[in-house]
């Protein structure tokens, strides 16, 4: 619901053509400006709180009690916030509302905006061809990139009408690979800020930097430490570019209003002593805090966003280290609405992917064999998704499925005789077997179908190892997951090279086609952004309470059940990007129906039909008549 009530002395009156929260001004709400005039002692109301009727939510300790109005919350420091009409500069420089060139007469006069603008008016189409013009003209993605987020900064509808209407076009800018530059660059590149950072500093206070944040009715939360950063490593605050870029996807990708998304960077310092020596990093200038000072730091913040948002705001973990991802995941699932991306949505999104393979290849997940170059988040959890399914669909235990899956890390390939010094996360597939020290030994001994790259290190997939896998494969399946694209295991134009464009190929950053021999073959991308933002729209329509497992299985499901013969045709295994709005619905009504099943949604009576109710509840960036 887009219009905000107020209470006015127990007169409800809707303004819908303001809902911003502006700067402090005024203590308690004894006064507020409305429609011009100075209103005394006005009470306002929380508008999702009212828009809702959840009157519960305003009582039991203050929870949502933003404004500090019952006793229970007497000893609780309160952020005076107010609301007013923006008109004039003001309106202007307010991205939520900026319309640019596009505000017509009527509201140019209404909203004191006569002589601000030039006297053009421009359809927000032609703005849109106009940013798309400008962005084009850079040849430098990362030029794209300040060109882009710096729209975002002055006009968010724009920015995501630009987005929405080009997605294949400009992912690669807003996400892998270019964000990984821009990350790395950071400081250097840095306008204004577009999240929370929460340093070491903040220790005891974070509930109170929460309230910092305008918007109070946020709903999903991408939080990164910064220690693993795609596949370039800790980049320490500096990977604040990954929320903000991940929930620039919530909206555009899966439909979920920007004002209810929140980009967190946690700054416990960083070990990379290139960040020291750069004049612009913009992060604390200290080891990496770890054990006991780390955890309490985490700690503090998930008590401190469920004390401040509610029960259902959903917390996804983006690159972390693998030595801190396992841990906390397992530490909060039970507590919070949470998920890890690089282990639960990247396993979706390539069980999805192996899914659709097995229509082009043949044979069934029981019948595979499977190789990782990689053991760690993303390449366990994969295997781990893939064991579930495989268990369940074959019928067999899921020790029985697991044998079917083969790791390799950067001491060769894990066997039991590692067991004892391997993380826990690599144990439960340590079979028997003679060592390999390398790819290309483990594949010449496995013999695998299918070959997955998830370990962060570019060019791993060796022409030799490659050609192997095609030596004993029709069509071997090769998905070379590594992010950004510096990092892929090889590129598409080596996968389909050294297979005779035999293989069938996806990988976590995007590639052209490839032509060869004058046959073209198309690359899919296989990467968490199919799956995360349609699993954060079936949370948040869903009101879960908890991400089960069940949940990703049936994201994955849904996502290869998408895959069209017309796509296989092509040797395509996900669908094309350009549908990824309807496809993050689809997802989210399957997660949703799955959260209903499984007695963790809130939001009751369940919707009849949840896709329906999905699209409906998605984000439209079409510019709102002014009144
Ligand atoms: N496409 C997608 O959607 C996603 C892609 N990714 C990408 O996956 C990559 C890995 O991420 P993540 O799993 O979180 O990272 P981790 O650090 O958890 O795991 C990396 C793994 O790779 C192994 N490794 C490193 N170098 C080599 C090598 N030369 N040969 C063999 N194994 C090696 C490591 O070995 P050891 O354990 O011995 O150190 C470790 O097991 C990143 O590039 C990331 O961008 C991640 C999430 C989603
Ligand atoms: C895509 C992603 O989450 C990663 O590379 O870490
Ligand atoms: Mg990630």
């Amino acid at each position: 619901m887009n219009s905000f009530s107020r209470a006015v002395r127990g007169i409800w009156v809707h303004d819908s053509s303001v809902e911003r929260v502006i700067a402090p001004q005024v203590a308690n709400f004894s006064s507020i400006s409305f429609s011009g005039k100075k209103i005394e002692g006005v009470q306002q109301v929380q508008p999702d709180v009212m828009a809702n009727r959840d009157m519960s939510s305003l009582i039991g300790g203050g929870v949502r009690d933003v404004f500090g109005e019952d006793s229970a919350t007497e000893e609780q420091i309160i952020t005076p916030w107010t609301r007013a009409v923006a008109s004039g500069v003001e309106l202007l420089r307010d991205p939520r509302y900026n319309k640019g060139t596009a505000f017509n007469e009527k509201e140019r006069d209404t909203h004191y905006l006569r002589g601000l603008l030039p006297p053009a008016y421009l359809t927000q189409d032609l703005q849109v061809k106009r940013i798309l013009d400008n962005i084009r003209s850079y040849e430098e993605p990362l030029q794209k990139y300040i060109a882009i987020m710096d729209l975002l900064e002055r006009n968010e509808r724009l920015f995501y009408k630009v987005l929405i209407d080009n997605i294949e076009e400009l992912l690669p800018v807003v996400y892998t690979p270019t964000v990984g530059e821009a990350c790395q660059k950071y400081g250097l590149i840095f306008q204004r800020p577009h999240g929370l950072y929460i340093s070491l500093k903040e220790r005891g206070r974070i509930q109170d930097v929460l309230k910092n944040w305008p918007e109070k009715n946020v709903r999903v939360i991408v939080v990164t430490d910064g220690e693993r950063i795609l596949g370039l490593g800790d980049l320490g605050v500096q990977g604040m570019g990954i929320p903000v870029g991940k929930l620039g996807l919530y909206v555009a990708l899966g439909g979920i209003r920007p004002s209810l998304c929140l980009p967190v960077a946690i700054d416990v310092g960083t070990n990379n002593q290139k960040l020291f020596e750069d004049p612009y990093y913009i992060g604390l200038r200290q080891k990496r805090a770890t054990g006991q000072e780390y955890d309490d730091l985490i700690h503090e913040f998930m008590f401190a966003v469920k004390q401040e948002y509610g029960e259902k705001i959903l917390v996804q973990f983006e690159d972390f280290a693998n030595h801190n991802a396992f841990k906390l995941l397992a530490k909060y699932r039970e507590t919070h609405l949470v998920f890890n991306d690089d282990i639960q949505g990247t396993a979706a999104v390539a069980l999805a992917g192996v899914l659709a393979a097995l229509r082009l290849t043949g044979g069934n997940l029981a019948d595979q064999r499977y190789v990782f170059l990689g053991a760690g988040e993303a390449g366990t959890g994969i295997a781990e998704l893939i064991a579930t399914e495989t268990s369940r669909t074959a019928k067999i235990s899921i020790e029985e499925a697991r044998k079917k899956l083969w790791l390799v890390d950067s001491q060769g390939l894990v066997t039991k005789s590692r067991f004892e010094s391997l993380q826990h996360f690599k144990q439960n597939y340590a079979h028997e077997h003679e060592p390999c020290e390398d790819l290309l030994s483990t594949v010449k001994a496995l013999k695998p179908t299918i070959l997955i790259g998830t370990s962060g290190k570019g060019g791993t997939f060796t022409k030799e190892a490659i050609e192997a896998l095609a030596s004993f494969n029709e069509k071997p399946v090769i998905f070379a997951l590594s992010n950004p694209t510096s990092q892929s295991e090889c590129t598409a134009e080596q996968a389909y090279t050294w297979t005779k464009g035999r293989c069938v190929f996806a990988s976590g950053s995007p590639f052209n086609p490839v032509t060869i021999d004058g046959k073209t073959y198309y690359p899919g991308q296989s990467n968490n952004a199919y799956i995360f933002p349609g699993m954060g729209l079936g949370c948040v329509i869903s009101g879960a309470i908890r991400v089960h497992d069940d949940m990703f299985l049936v994201a994955a499901e849904t996502l290869a059940s998408l895959v069209t013969k017309e796509h296989l045709k092509e040797g395509l295994v996900f669908p094309p990007l350009q549908d990824i709005r309807k496809i993050s619905a689809h997802i989210a009504a399957d997660v949703a129906a799955k959260a209903y099943d499984l007695g963790l949604a809130t939001r009751l009576p369940r919707p009849a039909d949840l896709l329906a109710y999905a699209e409906s509840c998605q984000y439209s960036p079409l510019y709102r008549p002014f009144r």
